[in-house]
């Protein structure tokens, strides 16, 4: 069945791709293809690495993995899959994350090429530096719905994948989510934040009560309000909504009229915030429109009619239950993590975000529609996949035949441009960026914070959050003073204390390691009064905002910014992912903005 038919390739290709060892990076939709491509097109030595096992969901187009496989390890079953059409193809499978400690710059450097098919930023700027530490080259693969590309990052040679200061997640300010939505999507986000509070992991950044602090309910409006209720910080004193929830024992009805009647009442009493907008209207758990209607009648799938209100209330009180019975089998302490595949929790968001919808005169939105806006999820397009993985085979016997000059980046872009093009190639490979932090010959970074106020805990947090490190070492520069190690115990007592307790000041030079990552950076402090967190400042671009969190599978990602000129890639919402512009405009991003915000969800749309 293999395709490694005489004739096909020239005599050097065949026998260069006889020689080569592969490394392929996820056994998601894209890495299935290119693990297909690559046993088809005969290449005889894989390695290929998945943390997951394989979900129903991935059955559409993972093809590779079939009903029976459902719970078992991806790398493994797609393995055994490809075999079956190659058997004689030396493939070794490991269920594993690629950011485990088991794979070193010794473990990267046996390998020819290194083709990434990851859906997160966290891995992709681990296997970046890795390969940049290995001096092997790595070809970068994403699709978002239609749109994909296909990239190679080569030291010295070309951009590395974080070369380009990454936008920042489609966010949106707190008062917004908590008192005045006006799209679908606030309501969705409050949903997700609400669910954090009931059943999830509770974080204050993420409260569902209505904001007093916001700037425009001040003056007169909510004065009474806020004279009663107001703590310093301007928020509602009340019980945490995880204990009075509980003290209810979820009683639904009662939930329901907290959140969808008394809060909103408490809204409407800040005068201020509906001069110019439509007020919201309370809703009572007796007296819900639709309640009297049958089912529209609708030709779609279930998933795709939009409830009623009364639909959306029963649905509430059914899936606060079964999430409180979730909770309660689990040990003390512990909390549910929201899941757009788990059907309690996608429905509990559905109905919370339509009866929002309602109240505040938002269009109400079917399951499917905000699935794919909770989840940040741009639908995964078997086709796209398919392409791009095609496409990063034909670089990957470019490369193998000595033509690295050719592998410039290409663009699938989800309809044909004004020139006839679906496929965008670059015409020369990008160089990289000089300023670089990470590939750069000496990498240097600033690092704005309050050095009065950051503490050696928070330095290690922007270290792992800002630079991407997993197990970072900082010294300060010239006198090899240790301040923060990553050994368990050895700099931990000193977690508590400002940089200025320990002994660090403005303009003071840190050398920050990771040895996992074989990676070091020059890390300068600046002392900014007003800096409540820490922000990365590089000399050549906008300061970036601290991420809150950047996660998992889908979530929180790393899309790249534009780069300038035609044709050139746009930066997705929630993920990862570099996306075609639409319209060839080559337009700057948006800047970062600099209050804090919002997340749109724990799942950046990530390139897939
Ligand atoms: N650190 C990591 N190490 C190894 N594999 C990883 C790592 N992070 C992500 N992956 C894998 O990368 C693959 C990306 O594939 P894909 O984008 O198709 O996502 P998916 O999880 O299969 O689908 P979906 O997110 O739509 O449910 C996934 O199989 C995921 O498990
Ligand atoms: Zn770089």
């Amino acid at each position: 069945m293999v395709a490694r038919v005489a004739g096909v390739f020239d005599e050097k290709l065949t026998e260069a791709i006889a020689n080569s060892k592969i490394l392929v990076v996820g056994a998601g939709g894209i890495g299935c293809e290119i693990l297909k491509n690559l046993v088809l097109t005969g290449f005889p030595q894989i390695e290929i690495i998945d943390l997951d096992t394989i979900d129903v969901s991935n059955l559409n187009r993972q093809f590779l993995f079939h009903k029976e496989h459902v719970g078992k390890s991806k790398a493994q079953v797609a393995k055994d899959s490809a075999l079956s059409f190659n058997p004689t193809v030396n493939i070794i499978a490991h269920h594993d994350s690629v950011i485990s400690n088991d794979y070193g710059v010794s473990y990267f450097k046996q390998f020819n090429i290194v083709m990434n098919a990851l859906d997160n930023r966290v891995a992709r700027n681990h296997v970046n530096r890795m390969c940049l530490a290995a001096n092997v080259p790595l070809i970068e693969t994403g699709t978002a719905g239609y749109a994909g590309q296909v990239e190679l990052i080569k030291k010295g040679l070309t951009q590395c994948y974080e070369c380009q200061p990454k936008a920042p997640q489609k966010s949106f300010p707190g008062c917004t989510i908590r008192n005045t939505p006006s799209e679908p999507i606030h309501c969705i986000v409050w949903a997700k934040h609400l669910f954090n509070q009931l059943f999830g992991e509770e974080d204050p950044d993420q409260d569902v009560s209505p904001d007093t602090a916001d700037p425009e309910a001040a003056g007169d409006a909510g004065a009474s309000a806020l004279s009663s209720e107001g703590t310093a910080a301007g928020n509602i004193e009340r019980k945490s909504t995880r204990a009075w929830a509980s003290d209810t024992n979820y009683d639904p009805e009662k939930l329901f009229s907290k959140l969808f009647g008394d809060d909103i009442r408490y809204l409407l009493s800040m005068e201020n915030l509906w001069k110019k907008r439509r007020p919201p209207t309370p809703l009572t758990w007796d007296n819900l429109p639709g309640k009297d209607n049958a089912p529209t009648q609708h030709s779609g799938l279930p998933d795709q009619r939009v409830w009623t209100v009364h639909e959306c209330a029963q649905v509430f009180a059914a899936s606060c239950k079964a999430l409180q019975t979730d909770l309660k089998s689990r040990p003390d302490g512990d909390h549910l993590v929201w899941d757009k595949d788990e059907k309690s929790a996608m429905d509990f968001v559905t109905a919370c975000a339509n009866i929002r919808a309602h109240i505040f005169n938002i269009q109400l939105k079917s399951r499917f529609e905000i699935k794919s806006m909770a989840g940040n999820i741009i639908p995964a397009i078997a086709t796209a996949n398919a392409i791009v993985a095609g496409l990063a085979v034909i670089r990957a016997q470019a490369l193998l035949k000595g033509e690295i000059e050719t592998c410039t980046s290409v663009y699938l872009r989800p309809k044909v441009n004004h020139r006839g093009q679906l496929f965008v190639p670059e015409k020369t490979l990008t160089a990289p960026n000089p300023k670089c932090y990470v590939c750069a010959p000496k990498p240097e970074v600033g690092l704005a914070c309050n050095i009065k106020q950051l503490t050696l805990k928070d330095l290690n947090t922007a270290f792992k959050e800002g630079l991407n490190m997993q197990a970072p070492d900082a010294t300060v520069e010239g006198k090899g003073l240790v301040v923060l190690s990553s050994e368990p115990g050895e700099t931990d007592h000193n977690n508590e204390k400002t940089l200025e307790e320990i002994g660090l000041n403005d303009g003071c030079a840190l050398l920050v390691d990771d040895f996992l990552q074989n990676y070091e950076v020059r890390v300068r402090l600046q002392q900014e009064d007003d800096e409540k967190s820490w922000r990365l400042v590089t000399d050549t671009d906008t300061p970036m905002p601290a991420p809150k969190e950047d996660k998992t599978a889908n979530g929180s990602n790393g899309a790249k910014e534009p780069k300038p000129g035609p044709s050139r890639s746009k930066e997705d919402s929630d993920s990862d992912m570099e996306i075609i512009d639409e319209d060839d405009d080559g337009e700057p991003a948006p800047k970062p903005p600099k209050r804090r915000r919002t997340e749109i969800s724990d799942e950046v749309v990530e390139l897939c």
